[in-house]
């Protein structure tokens, strides 16, 4: 008997949409697609209707400072450091567990409703966070953010190394762990280093911002003679897997390092707009062999965690900045935001709707008229669905959302708790 069977709906393949058909789901994997007379016979123990529906893979948030939304709309309008200097980082230094857990669930209900499954973390007091994903049934990959010029510095090194003993592959890697040095600017060369040496001695793979800004490209470069990319590749950063957030500022010589060393990009175009960063050069980099992926970057540069944005910003910038309307076609901008940014994750069977692959599964409701008429639901997805169109969540083959009601957070309390957080951080 199988777990559970969606029927009635019409499924998002590789092929096209197959209309009115069924998905039947066991032990957290797609185990096969019927027609609606073969799903007929098929003995589940819970059944979703799917009627009027398209069932699609769950969209993958690569990059995210998830408990970030307890600042949205806080600080606006400034450049990278300046908003982190003078907003952020003393902001930061206020919060405590507690707040973690709200901003951590707050964070998980907006992606939930908008139709991500899975996210990938840096942030503060991940032991919490990983509480929440534990509780929430989300898919997440985390990383405890590593600053060498933090006093607790040492210490976070032991918290990441902790977090990765404990979570690392949990639920069949519904939970994944990867070590979290922030940044160049925060990271001198010494603490790299222990970094590098902690990812040998647990088998781990890295998370880190990389050549976000000109200015840290041209920091790094007076300091180094080298572009941050090929400073951390002589450092011998990338000898496993890393995913690298942003690459906005990338040399020719930077993507053949990156290809070369199987280095995954996490494209945040929103944010990289917001905090004027610039566009990363992501046609040039999916050219080259890089994988990409996208992310939403913490809502407080976003300043939202709806990921159908940064799909459709990844579709629209590059054909803009290339004068070039294939740039980045639909399918391209929909693979990025679901089994591109799976890969960059390190899921290999993550981020479509077929057999043998992750339960992980958003139906969309299909009745607004801006589904009309339905030519290509591709297209429908990245140029015209609203995230809010998402009305059922399945991850692991649990459902997590149904009829857009979530069923493992409690949204009244939620609310409450993040307006005592407003309260606490207006003081
Ligand atoms: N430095 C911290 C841990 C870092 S967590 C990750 C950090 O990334 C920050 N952050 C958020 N968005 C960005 C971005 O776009 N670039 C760089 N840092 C960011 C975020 O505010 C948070 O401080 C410590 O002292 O232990
Ligand atoms: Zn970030």
């Amino acid at each position: 008997m199988s777990d559970l069977l969606i029927t009635n709906v019409d499924v998002l393949t590789d092929k096209g949409t197959l209309t009115n058909h069924a998905i039947e789901i066991e032990n957290g994997y797609i185990t096969s697609i019927l027609t609606s007379e073969e799903a007929k016979t098929v003995q589940a123990k819970e059944t979703l209707d799917g009627k009027g529906q398209l069932a699609a893979p769950g969209l993958v948030n690569t990059h995210t400072h998830i408990a970030m939304g307890l600042f949205r709309n806080y600080a606006d309008d400034l450049e990278l450091m300046d908003w982190l200097e003078t907003a952020i980082w003393p902001t930061e230094a206020k919060l405590n567990d507690d707040l973690i857990k709200w901003g951590t669930q707050l964070g998980i209900a907006e992606m939930l409703r908008s139709g991500t499954t899975t996210f990938s973390d840096m942030y503060f007091f991940m032991d919490t966070t990983a509480d929440v994903v534990k509780e929430t049934g989300i898919r997440a990959v985390l990383s405890r953010g590593l600053a060498g010029v933090s006093p607790t510095a040492d210490q976070a090194l032991v918290e990441n190394a902790d977090l990765f003993r404990t979570y690392n592959g949990f639920d069949n890697d519904r939970i994944k762990v990867l070590l979290g040095p922030h940044a160049p600017y925060t990271c001198p060369d010494a603490y790299m280093e222990k970094v590098i040496a902690l990812s040998h001695e647990l088998n781990c793979g890295i998370h880190m911002h990389l050549s976000e800004t000109k200015g840290e490209v041209e920091n790094v470069i007076k300091a180094t003679g080298k572009t941050p990319i090929a400073h951390m590749h002589d450092l011998g950063l990338f000898w496993n897997t890393t995913l690298a957030a942003h690459c906005v500022h990338v040399t020719e010589e930077d993507m053949a390092i990156m290809a070369e060393n199987h280095v995954a990009v996490a494209h945040n175009p929103q944010s990289n707009l917001k905090l004027a960063s610039g566009i990363a050069p992501v046609p040039e980099m999916i050219a080259k062999g890089i994988t990409v992926g996208l992310g939403t970057d913490g809502s407080a540069s976003n300043n939202n965690a709806d990921m159908l944005e940064e799909v459709r910003l990844a579709a629209t910038l590059h054909k803009a900045r290339l004068y070039n309307p294939k740039a980045i076609p639909a399918q391209a901008a929909w693979d990025m935001g679901t089994v591109e940014g799976a890969k960059a994750l390190g899921y290999k069977d993550l981020g479509k709707i077929a057999v043998g692959e992750r339960a992980d599964i958003v139906l969309y409701d299909v009745s607004g008229m801006h589904w009309m008429p339905r030519y290509n639901d591709i297209a429908a997805l990245v140029y015209s669905a609203n995230s809010s169109d998402a009305n059922t969540v399945i991850v692991a083959g649990k459902v997590l959302m149904k009829n857009k009601e979530l069923l493992t957070i409690d949204e009244e309390k939620l609310r409450s708790e993040i307006c005592k957080a407003q309260a606490y951080f207006s003081n």
